[in-house]
C-alpha cells in the first residue's frame, strides 16, 4: 500500500518498471506502469497483459507443443488468473492461445502416464484450484479459441462465461473415454451446465468431439468466426458485457455457479484421493500407454 502511495507521486515515466519474481524456481518477468495499474506477465507457459483502458486482460497460453496443462502450466495458470482477479482496473479476461491451430490439448497426459504420486497429487490439486478460480472469476472471462481444444481445453473454455471459435477443422469436446479414462465429476458438472444433461451423456459416454459447426449448435460455443477474429470477436462480446452492472452481474454469475464450485470444495480431498486411486490401476496405465503411443505413431 505505501508503495502504491509513493508510486503515485513519481511522474509517468519514472513509473515504469521491471520486476522479477522468483516462483518455485521459475522466473516471472513483469513489465508494467505503476500508474495505470497494467502490468504484463510472461513465463515460458504463457504471457498476461491488461489494456489499462479497457480493463480487458489477455491471457494468451504458450506452453509448446500443444498448451498440455502440466503442474508448472497450471500453477502459472492461478498465479495468472489471481493476479487478473485483484488487479480492481481488471474488468474482464480474454483466453486464448498464442500457437497456431491449437487452444489447448488438455491435461499433459505425460503427468497421468508412471507418475510419481506426490506430483500426481499436487498437478490435481492444482487444477481443480485452477478451474474453481476460473469458473467462479468475478470477472467477465471469454474464451477465443482458434484451434483444438480437447478434453481439459474444453473445461478451460467452458469455465469462460462465453467462447468464440474459430471455424475450420478443429474439434472440442470431452474425449476421455477415448484414452479409456473418465470425465470427473466436475468436469461433467461444468458441461452440463453449459450444453444440458441429455446432451453431455451422449457426448461423454462417446468421448464425443464437436467440429466448431457442431459445437455452436448444441451451444458449446456462442459465436463462429474466421480464425485471424478471434480475439477481435472476443473483445467486441466483451464491451456488451462489461455494460452490465457489475455487481448484479457477478451475483447472477455466482448464483448459477457456486454450487456446482462447492460440490468440488466439500470433496476436494477425496476428489484427490478417487483420481490418485484411478490413473494409478494397471489398465488405466495401459490405455494411457496405448493413447500416447497412437498419438505418437500418428506423426509417423
Ligand atoms: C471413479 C472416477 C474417478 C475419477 C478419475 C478421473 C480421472 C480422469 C483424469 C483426467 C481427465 C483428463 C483430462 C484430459 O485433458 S486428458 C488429455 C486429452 N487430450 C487429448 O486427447 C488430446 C490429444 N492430442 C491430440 O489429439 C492432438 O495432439 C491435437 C489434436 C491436440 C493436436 O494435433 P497436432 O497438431 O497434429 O499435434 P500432434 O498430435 O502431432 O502432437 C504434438 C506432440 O504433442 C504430444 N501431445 C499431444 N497432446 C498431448 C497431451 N494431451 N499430453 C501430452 N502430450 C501430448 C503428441 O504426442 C506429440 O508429441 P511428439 O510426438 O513427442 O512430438
Amino acid at each position: 500500500m505505501a508503495v502504491r502511495t509513493l508510486l503515485g507521486l513519481l511522474r509517468p515515466w519514472q513509473q515504469f518498471r521491471t520486476t522479477i519474481i522468483t516462483l518455485r524456481g521459475k522466473t516471472l518477468v513483469e513489465h508494467g506502469c505503476a500508474r495505470s495499474m497494467s502490468t504484463d506477465t510472461t513465463t515460458d507457459n504463457l504471457t498476461l497483459s491488461l489494456d489499462s483502458k479497457t480493463g480487458i486482460a489477455t491471457l494468451e497460453m504458450h506452453r509448446k507443443p500443444v498448451n498440455g496443462l502440466n503442474l508448472e502450466m497450471l500453477t502459472d495458470l492461478n498465479i495468472a488468473l489471481e493476479k487478473a482477479e485483484n488487479e480492481k482496473s481488471c474488468k474482464g479476461l480474454v483466453l486464448t492461445s498464442g500457437l497456431p491451430k491449437i487452444f489447448s490439448a488438455g491435461l499433459d497426459i505425460l503427468e497421468m502416464y508412471q507418475p510419481k504420486p506426490e506430483r500426481l497429487a499436487e498437478f490435481w490439486r492444482t487444477l481443480q484450484n485452477m478451474w474453481m478460480r476460473l469458473y467462479g472469476s468475478r470477472l467477465v472471462t471469454i474464451a477465443a479459441i482458434a484451434g483444438h481444444s480437447p478434453a481439459g481445453g474444453c473445461l478451460m473454455a467452458m469455465s469462460c462465461d462465453y467462447r468464440v471459435m474459430a471455424t475450420g477443422k478443429y474439434a472440442i469436446g470431452l474425449n476421455e473415454t477415448l484414452l479409456g479414462i473418465v470425465a470427473p465429476f466436475w468436469f461433467r458438472d461444468t458441461m452440463v451446465n453449459t450444453i444440458g444433461h441429455r446432451e453431455t451423456e451422449r457426448a461423454l459416454q462417446l468421448g464425443h468431439l464437436y467440429g466448431a459447426d457442431e459445437a455452436l449448435k448444441v451451444g458449446l460455443v456462442d459465436h463462429l468466426c474466421d480464425q485471424e477474429e478471434v480475439v477481435k470477436a472476443a473483445t467486441e462480446e466483451m464491451s456488451r458485457w462489461l455494460k452490465v452492472n457489475a455487481v448484479a452481474r457477478q451475483l447472477s454469475k455466482s448464483a448459477m455457479r457456486q454450487a456446482t464450485i462447492d460440490k468440488l470444495v466439500v470433496r476436494q480431498e477425496q476428489d484427490i484421493e478417487d483420481f490418485m486411486t484411478f490413473v494409478q490401476r494397471d489398465a488405466v496405465q495401459k490405455a494411457l500407454g496405448f493413447y500416447l503411443q497412437s498419438l505418437r505413431e500418428k506423426r509417423g
